[in-house]
């Protein structure tokens, strides 16, 4: 039997869903493991990839972490991996009104899940994309800027979306399906 994963977060919100969309299918126990890693400044990947690192330095096993970014098209792309500052200091509507001045609300939700089986591994990315609008914020609040993001063909925001619907178009659904597929092929 292949050695558990230690899933790294410091996200709660991030586990659940992990746990909801993995399900009793997928071939190797997910151990949560609550730390907050570092996270250099840089391009997704290679931010992924030191913080998966770091987390197998920490946890001295198979590890897998992740990294979520929210990409507004009008900002190029900013805030990206930033987001989780913007969002502690603008809250919600201050995401919103930072596109007030242009007509482009679009943006992308992107999660890349990070593998490495020891500190000197190499790491394997799972990347995930969802394309939406930012809109002004409506429904729970209770993760992240769920109330802000409205996927592209539906009217509902992330978070008014019933849990089980947003974990089937997510992006970080997306992900753990191209991570899953690549463990149930080694597992074969
Ligand atoms: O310990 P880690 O896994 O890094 O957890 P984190 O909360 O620091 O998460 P990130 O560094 O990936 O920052 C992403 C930010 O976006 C938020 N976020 C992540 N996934 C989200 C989702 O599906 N819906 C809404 N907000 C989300 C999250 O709460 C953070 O504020
Ligand atoms: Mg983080």
């Amino acid at each position: 039997m292949a050695r558990p994963i230690s899933f790294v977060t410091g996200n709660a919100k991030k586990l659940e869903e992990v746990r909801a969309i993995l399900g009793a299918r997928f071939p190797r126990e997910i151990v949560a493991v609550k730390l907050d890693l570092p996270e250099l400044q840089g391009e997704i990947d290679d931010i992924c990839k030191l913080k998966c690192l770091e987390a197998a330095r920490q946890v001295k096993g198979p590890v897998m972490v992740e990294d979520t970014c929210l990409c507004f098209n009008a900002l190029k792309g900013l805030p990206g991996p930033y987001i989780k500052w913007f969002l502690d200091k603008l809250g919600p509507e201050g995401l919103h009104k930072l596109l007030d001045g242009w007509e482009d609300k679009s943006a992308q939700a992107v999660c890349t899940f990070a593998y490495t089986d020891r500190p000197d591994g190499e790491v394997i990315l799972f990347q995930g994309r969802t394309e939406g609008d930012i809109v002004a914020p409506r429904g729970p609040r209770d993760f992240g800027w769920d109330p802000v993001f409205q996927p592209t063909g539906y009217d509902q925001t992330y978070a008014e979306l019933p849990k089980p619907k947003k974990n089937e178009i997510s992006h970080r659904y997306r992900a753990l399906a191209k991570l899953a597929e690549h463990f149930a092929d080694e597992s074969k």
